[in-house]
């Protein structure tokens, strides 16, 4: 056996208007998908054929990518950017290697824009492997990126908001990156894929082939989750070895849809961040896992405070999540020795006041 045995549960499937203007369809749909993140943790949409055609194409790239020689593929890292390539076994989630293969994309930012210029972290060109790929990158998140800013505003809607604008106020040149993914089959050595943990913006949007081995962690009753953005509360590799899990069956044509960090920290913990956890299976299996998320220099706050000291600035938090996964990178050596974390306070102090 290479994964574990599991009922696969039916999730909740959604299909979304083309605009959302605030109608009580528009509503009743937000309660709804709220209702879902709040009892499963997840839910799926139907994706449009041109979602699906778009889902194809980067998939596609993904696989003609992966094929490609270990040692033409570390190439493709920056030392600006977290962009690019994270070999097999390179990544760890709570101290233990874990089995996925990566390319993440992040903003691409020319080397001649201020921002670049101005060395703030993070901002830089990404390595593409070929302009084919970054195409076939770039089209897929413009479409996701869309459904993930009508997602936004029904899940404004659904917690009841007058705004609902509330989120997207925050997500306008946002910080949206993507981690194109791909899994070896499972070894006698090992079935671990990814541990458990959670992401860190506002949305996750994730598209899987027909492989399976996705897993998520529903709510539950009177369960404390962390605070991942904290340093004390890591969620990496919390809950791994304790049930409930649900597994997140292959449909065709959707695609899956949960709370990252940032909506966590907003709503009061109304809506959690899902944790989730891959388990590799006997196939190998792509995965393009997206994050919709505020731009860097956003500050968000909750809902239901005025109190001024309780804000997460977004550029912040990305760079030192990817400081905290990454401390081997290239990035991460040059943020240190140049002391961009610096250029960081000095944007955080302008963006709060
Ligand atoms: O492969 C998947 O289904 C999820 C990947 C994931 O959780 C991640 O890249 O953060
Ligand atoms: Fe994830």
């Amino acid at each position: 056996m290479t994964t574990d045995p599991h009922v696969p549960a039916p999730l909740r499937t959604f299909r979304l208007p083309t605009a959302v203007d605030g109608t009580d369809a528009d509503r009743a749909l937000g309660r709804a998908l709220v209702a879902a993140w709040q009892s499963d943790g997840i839910f799926q949409v139907h994706a449009t054929p041109a979602q699906q055609e778009a889902t194809e194409r980067a998939l596609e790239a993904s696989r003609a990518f992966c094929r490609r020689p270990l040692k033409e593929k570390a190439g493709y890292v920056s030392d600006l950017s977290y962009s690019g390539y994270v070999a097999s076994g390179e990544e760890e989630t709570a101290g233990e290697r874990d089995g996925s293969e990566i390319f993440t994309v992040c903003p691409d930012i020319p080397a001649d824009d201020p921002r670049v210029i101005d060395q703030w972290p993070c901002h830089g060109p990404a390595p593409w492997p070929s302009p084919g790929y970054a195409r076939a990158m770039k089209g897929y998140m413009t479409a996701v990126g869309e459904l993930g800013h009508r997602l936004l505003r029904l899940t404004a809607l659904g917690l009841g908001l007058d705004d609902p604008d509330h989120f997207t106020r925050l997500t306008a040149d946002g910080w949206h990156h993507m981690r194109v993914l791909r899994f070896p089959p499972a070894d006698a050595r090992s079935e671990r894929g990814i541990g458990a943990h959670t992401d860190y913006g506002l949305l996750v949007i994730a598209a899987q082939d027909d492989v399976g081995g996705l897993y998520v962690r529903p709510p539950v009753p009177g369960e404390e989750r962390g605070r991942n953005w904290l340093p004390g509360e890591s969620m990496a590799g919390r809950h791994e070895h304790e049930e409930p899990w649900t597994y997140v069956t292959p449909v065709p044509a959707v695609l899956t849809v949960f709370p990252g960090d940032i909506m966590q920290f907003m709503t009061g913990g109304a809506l959690l961040s899902t944790p989730h956890k891959v388990r590799l299976a006997d196939r190998e299996r792509y995965t393009l896992a997206y994050f919709h998320e505020p731009a860097f220099n956003a500050v968000a706050r909750p809902l239901d405070t005025a109190d001024p000291t309780e804000y997460i600035h977004y550029g912040t938090h990305f760079t030192r999540m990817f400081m905290r996964c990454y401390p081997e990178r290239v990035t991460t050596a040059r943020i240190e020795t140049e002391g961009r974390l610096k250029v960081l306070d000095r944007l955080r102090e302008e963006a709060l006041t």
